[in-house]
């Protein structure tokens, strides 16, 4: 494993309030669940390089508030990003039916035509499940995104979710800038496909 970074992305967390985007970006980058996560107001940020199949990024990850009173920033949270984790909550309903939605914004807000979008059911460590895996599943072939079923309480999925999109955008050219080691964006880029080892999943 090199120590040269790749490229940085930035991947947004959307979906209604209290689901667990904020959970999920807290257990993906620092490996924690609070029982007790407060809501976000506006947006909250944090980074992390991964290694995804031997190359390193560096994610910005933007977690948005789901409660519309404090969306008011919302044009600016959608800007360049690459990638949108678009989450509902497993054991409620009217958080899946709010997805169309979320689209819809990512549709009107997003600026890259072919950013990679993952569906995530969340919460699945809970016995009152309300949206199997098929309806998530139907979902998510319908409109074209990647799906993955995930637990912040457990960990289940966390890391599959954000890994796999990560790939994804790797391996769609044009959405990502190579960067050399002072951040900057080197020109004799390679094709984005010789990067691409698991080309998923729908
Ligand atoms: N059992 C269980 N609880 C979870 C899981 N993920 C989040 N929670 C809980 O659900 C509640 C809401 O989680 P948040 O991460 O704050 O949800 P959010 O989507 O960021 O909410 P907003 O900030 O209002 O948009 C918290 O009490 C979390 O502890 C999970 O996978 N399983």
């Amino acid at each position: 494993m090199g120590d040269d970074l790749l490229t940085t992305l930035k991947i947004l967390i959307i979906g209604e309030s209290g689901v667990g985007k904020s959970s999920l970006m807290l257990r993906f980058t620092e490996d924690e669940f609070d029982s007790e996560q407060a809501l976000t107001i506006g947006v909250d940020f944090k980074t992390k390089i991964i290694n995804v199949d031997g190359v390193n990024v560096k994610l910005a990850i933007w977690d948005t508030a789901g409660q519309e009173r404090f969306r008011t920033l919302t044009p600016s949270y959608y800007r360049d990003a690459q990638g949108a984790i678009l989450v509902y909550d497993t054991t409620k309903k009217s958080t899946f039916q709010k997805l169309d939605s979320w689209l819809n914004e990512l549709d009107i807000y997003g600026t890259r035509p072919n950013m990679a979008k993952m569906v995530v059911g969340n919460k699945i460590d809970q016995p009152n499940r309300q949206i199997s895996r098929d309806d998530g599943f139907r979902f998510a072939k319908k409109h074209r995104t990647m799906f993955i079923e995930t637990s912040a309480m457990t960990s289940e999925g966390v890391k599959d979710a954000f890994e796999e999109i990560v790939r994804k955008i790797i391996e769609t050219d044009g959405l990502w800038e190579r960067r050399n080691v002072d951040g900057n964006v080197d020109l004799n880029q390679k094709s984005a496909a010789s990067y691409c080892q698991m080309c998923s999943l729908i």
